[in-house]
């Protein structure tokens, strides 16, 4: 992955890679995006301004190449204060058509590192699953999986990174979970995810916790979810009070700073 810059347009960096080949990475007008991540023949980028420079290097070595040329990743991780020490995390254990999702994965696993915060999820390192706990271990932090035994084989659900816990099963690991978070947030996500999600809402319904509760809507994934709990509030099955369980933002930074401030 080894690269250095030929050009930069307005929106578009171009790209001489190790192998020879012309890529063009960009994102919007003021951001880039920047491969951090190979996994399954796939490779992951991650979002920075466009004001970040970009230093040029040589390739010494092709078999190290995998260190990244870009200032912003050289400099020392920024670190904010946060009252959170835990976070858990639900999320897809696959990971969706749109690239979005799984940029959003990455980019919520920076965000707890630049926080400070660790990490509890399902564990296995598949899906988006396998992105967001992997740049938390990468990052430094704790990464805590908890997952039940009939799930532990390597095939089901691939390698967990940092701590494993094994539980009985589905319900335990829901609690155990719990348990370690300090807040819990939802990344797009099918079935499991949703569960988990409703489950931790209903539960801070139920004052069995009092812990914020955040949704990152990426690319607006839950806006149909969040049009129905309205739905539910104007019909009368949900309490006003109980709508606003819900912390929704659409990145992880805006979603972080949201839950921060929740008293
Ligand atoms: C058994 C198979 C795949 C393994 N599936 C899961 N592996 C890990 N964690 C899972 C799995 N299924 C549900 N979870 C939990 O729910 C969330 C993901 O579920 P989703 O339906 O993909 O949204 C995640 O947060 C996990 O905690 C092969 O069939």
């Amino acid at each position: 992955m080894c690269m250095h810059v030929l050009e930069r347009t307005s929106s578009a960096f171009f790209l001489w890679s190790s192998q020879s080949q012309i890529d063009l990475l960009f994102f919007d007008q003021n951001h880039i995006s920047l491969p951090i991540l190979e996994k399954e023949d796939r490779t992951y980028f991650c979002t920075i301004p466009a004001s970040f420079k970009v230093v040029e290097e040589g390739f010494p070595n092709m078999e190290k190449s995998a260190n990244l040329q870009f200032q912003r990743l050289q400099s020392p991780v920024r670190s904010l204060a946060s009252r959170f020490r835990r976070v858990c995390v639900y999320c897809g254990s696959s990971p969706g058509r749109n690239p979005s999702y799984q940029l959003a994965a990455i980019q919520l696993g920076k965000q707890l590192v630049e926080r400070n915060i660790d990490l509890v999820y399902g564990g296995g390192s598949i899906g988006l699953m396998g992105l967001v706990s992997q740049v938390v271990y990468d990052g430094g932090r704790h990464v805590l999986g908890v997952i039940p035994r009939t799930l532990m084989p390597r095939e089901l659900t691939g390698e967990t990174i940092g701590e494993v816990r094994a539980v009985s099963g589905m319900h335990q690991r829901k609690a155990e979970m719990a348990r370690h978070a300090d807040a819990f947030i939802a990344l797009p996500g099918g079935y499991g995810t949703l569960e988990e999600l409703l489950e931790m809402i209903t539960w801070a319904q139920l004052g069995i916790h009092d812990k914020p509760v955040g949704l990152l809507n990426v690319d607006g994934y839950y806006n149909s979810l969040l049009t129905f709990i309205d739905k539910a509030v104007d019909e009368g099955f949900v309490a006003p009070a109980a709508r606003h369980i819900i912390v929704s933002a659409p990145t992880a930074h805006e979603l972080l700073a949201k839950l921060e401030v929740l008293l």
